[in-house]
């Protein structure tokens, strides 16, 4: 890993949620102050579970100015959206169907092609709002990450051929170890390229991943997870207790 991380560690899961609630809340109205409006991805797994409840939960979700948000995923599954395994689902049961985002800020990915032509199609959902310069990567204010036991994040899976894209925002995996197989996901460099970036881990099943990436023992960083470096932004960890029990 280049710059420190910030690593966070609470005692337990609600502690944690807690905390990374208020932090988001806090970022969220930051970028609002400064840019107008607050642009974050999302991901799969866990992360709206523990992030979810306690910010759609008064007097959290009174405060936050609910209409400068704009929601992306940094990973999607190709599935229909009403499906159990779509990040959308998810996201929407644990939160946005209980804030007042409004509706056409949530960039949800149209799975309604197929899945290269779903990737390009999100890329140009990207381009159309957060209209970055020509030739330039686009800027999210906050990606949230998971991180999952092999390494991966988002949909970027250990010596996957997406991990060396350098071109395309988001890209197909069609391959994914983790199932569903078929994703869409955002690239390294649009990743590299936000203002913050947090994981998000929680739970004894993470000890062993975490310690591979904090400690790489003067192995080259090759886990995707590793590779997640904000060349302009921040990197954070949120953790409970258990997940970071190998790092210290
Ligand atoms: O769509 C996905 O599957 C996620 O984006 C994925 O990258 C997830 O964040 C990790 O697999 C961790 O998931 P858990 O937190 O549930 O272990």
């Amino acid at each position: 890993m280049g710059s420190q991380p910030e690593v966070n560690v609470y005692s337990n899961r609600d502690k944690l949620s807690s905390a990374l609630a208020a932090y988001v809340a806090r970022r969220a109205a930051n970028a609002a102050a400064r840019r107008g409006r607050f642009c974050v991805a999302l991901s799969g797994g866990s992360l709206m579970d523990i992030i979810g409840p306690p910010l759609a939960t008064m007097p959290l979700s009174a405060a936050i100015d609910w209409a400068a948000w704009h929601i992306f995923w940094a990973d999607e599954r190709w599935v229909p959206k009403d499906s159990p395994d779509s990040n959308y689902h998810h996201a929407d049961r644990q939160l946005l169907t209980h804030v007042g985002i409004p509706v056409e800020q949530i960039h949800a990915v149209d799975d309604s092609f197929d899945p290269a032509q779903t990737a390009g199609r999100y890329e140009d959902v990207m381009r159309h709002v957060l209209e970055p310069e020509p030739g330039q990567w686009p800027r999210l204010d906050l990606i949230l990450l998971g991180i999952g036991t092999d390494g991966h994040t988002a949909s970027l899976f250990p010596d996957h051929p997406a991990l060396r894209e350098t071109q395309r925002w988001v890209v197909a995996v069609m391959d994914a170890p983790k199932p569903p197989p078929i994703r869409i996901t955002m690239t390294l460099p649009v990743i590299n390229n936000a203002h913050s970036v947090l994981f998000v881990a929680a739970g004894d099943q993470k000890a062993q991943i975490l310690s591979r990436v904090f400690k790489p023992n003067g192995k080259k960083p090759r886990l995707p997870s590793q590779l997640v470096n904000p060349s302009g932004g921040e990197l954070g960890w949120f953790l409970d207790r258990a997940a970071a029990a190998d790092l210290f």
